[in-house]
């Protein structure tokens, strides 16, 4: 059983480093608001009622995405969560920020530069080399005590993650706290009837082990989106395209291509594929077709309306139901369906639910679906997923405490 030291042991009036997740989407390169904001303004108003002085890290995207933008519209939209000036500051571990960590006075929050642009952040190593870094090295000294409240990024073995619980005080915070005990708690879950999984989104080293780690305890999944396509391709259908794109497909395939044929093989009499895929037409309509007339010439980004009908019926069918992952580009109103029609279907049944994922808990907002209609919707995705196969999370492991 773990057992975190949390925001409520820490002294008063003390200089904290809290380790945020708000990964967003980026779109028409603006920074969309999502729950994670909301979460862990939650906690910073903690921290703020016993006065600290704040400084929070967080990253956005990967160097090479699109989505790897600055911060800055993250403070505003923080600041606006809080009611509280969060300022940006445009370093993340060099002279400027040092200079405005050194001017940090109880009851400021400052937000420093996305920590991915640091150069020790990403690789993933253990523990003890990340403290090394220098990021780990320059700010820790600047602090009394670090706070991780990224459960959603606690999967990544990266600086701001694992590095400063191995130098300097570490407790957790009120969304790592609350994350990690409700989906902890998923694991031990059992069911009588059908477990349907439905797995889709973007993130394929994500989706694909799932399928073999949740062997006993998942009867069927329904797959869709881009690890949707990536099955399809191990079934030999022309899909998956890149050309001009941001990557999603054949750099995931050439990583997976050995798993996704094996898994395949292996759980064909569970898996349910897409079959009918949706895609722009010419006069920039939602078009259909069936897998007869799939190619690799066009992107496909949404599954079709019988794959959706078919889901559905799925859901309707089953005990419980996990959701990991967005079945279309459900951002643009016209491949939201296999989304919003398997996310309405959980909703009608009476079902035990559980819908995962940053980006996918979006679509709640954008469609109108009430959380109140499902058992519990997670700010996490691929930490959420690991928490259910019982793969410990190492942000989580650093964070322990005996005594
Ligand atoms: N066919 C597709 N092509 C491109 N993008 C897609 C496709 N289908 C779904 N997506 C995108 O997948 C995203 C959600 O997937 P992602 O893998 O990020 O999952 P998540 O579980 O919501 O998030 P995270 O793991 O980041 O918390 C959505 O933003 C959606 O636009
Ligand atoms: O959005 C997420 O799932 C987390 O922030 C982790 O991001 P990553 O998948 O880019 O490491």
């Amino acid at each position: 059983m773990t057992t975190f030291r949390t925001i409520d042991n820490i002294a008063p009036d003390r200089r904290l480093l809290v380790r945020i997740d708000v990964n967003a989407a980026v779109e028409d390169g603006t920074v969309q608001d999502s729950r994670r904001f909301a979460r862990h303004a939650e906690t910073i108003q903690a921290l703020l009622a016993d006065d600290h002085a704040i400084a929070l890290l967080a990253h956005q995207g990967r160097p090479g995405r699109d989505t790897f933008v600055s911060l800055e519209e993250h403070a505003e939209i923080l600041t606006d969560h809080l009611d509280h000036r969060v300022e940006f500051v445009p370093d993340t571990d060099g002279n400027d920020a040092l200079a405005a960590i050194d001017g940090l006075e109880s009851g400021d929050v400052l937000l420093l530069e996305n920590t991915r642009m640091c150069d020790g952040e990403l690789p993933e190593e253990d523990p003890d080399t990340k403290a090394e870094t220098d990021l780990v090295q320059t700010l820790a000294p600047e602090f009394d005590a670090y706070v991780g409240d990224a459960y959603s990024a606690a999967h990544r073995s990266h600086a701001s993650i694992v590095g400063f619980p191995r130098v300097m005080d570490a407790y957790a915070g009120r969304v790592m706290e609350t994350e990690y005990e409700a989906n902890t708690a998923l694991r031990d879950r059992e069911f009588d009837g059908t477990v349907t999984m439905i797995l889709g989104g973007t993130k394929a080293e994500d989706a694909i082990p799932i399928v073999e780690q949740l062997d006993d305890a998942v009867d069927r999944f329904c797959l869709g989106g881009v690890v949707g396509e990536l099955f399809l391709r191990a079934d030999d259908r022309d899909v998956g395209y890149d050309v001009g794109g941001p990557e999603l497909f054949d750099h995931q395939w050439d990583e997976h291509q050995e798993t996704l044929e094996r898994v395949l093989e292996a759980y064909r009499d569970r898996l349910y594929l897409p079959t009918d895929l949706a895609f722009e037409d010419d006069r920039g309509e939602r078009g259909e077709t069936t897998l007869e007339g799939v190619s690799k010439e066009r992107p496909f980004l949404d599954v079709g309306s019988k794959t959706a009908a078919r889901y559905a019926d799925l859901v309707a069918g089953s005990e419980a139901v996990f959701v990991k992952g967005a079945l279309g580009v459900f951002e643009d109103e016209r491949f939201a369906r296999g989304t919003v029609e398997v996310l309405s279907a959980i909703a009608e049944a009476d079902c035990f639910s559980v819908v995962g994922g940053g980006d996918t808990a979006r679509a709640f907002a954008l469609y109108d679906l009430d959380e109140a209609d499902f058992t519990r919707v997670s700010i996490a995705g691929g930490a959420y997923v690991r928490a259910l196969t019982g793969e410990p999370l190492v942000g989580v492991t650093v964070l322990e405490y005996d005594g």
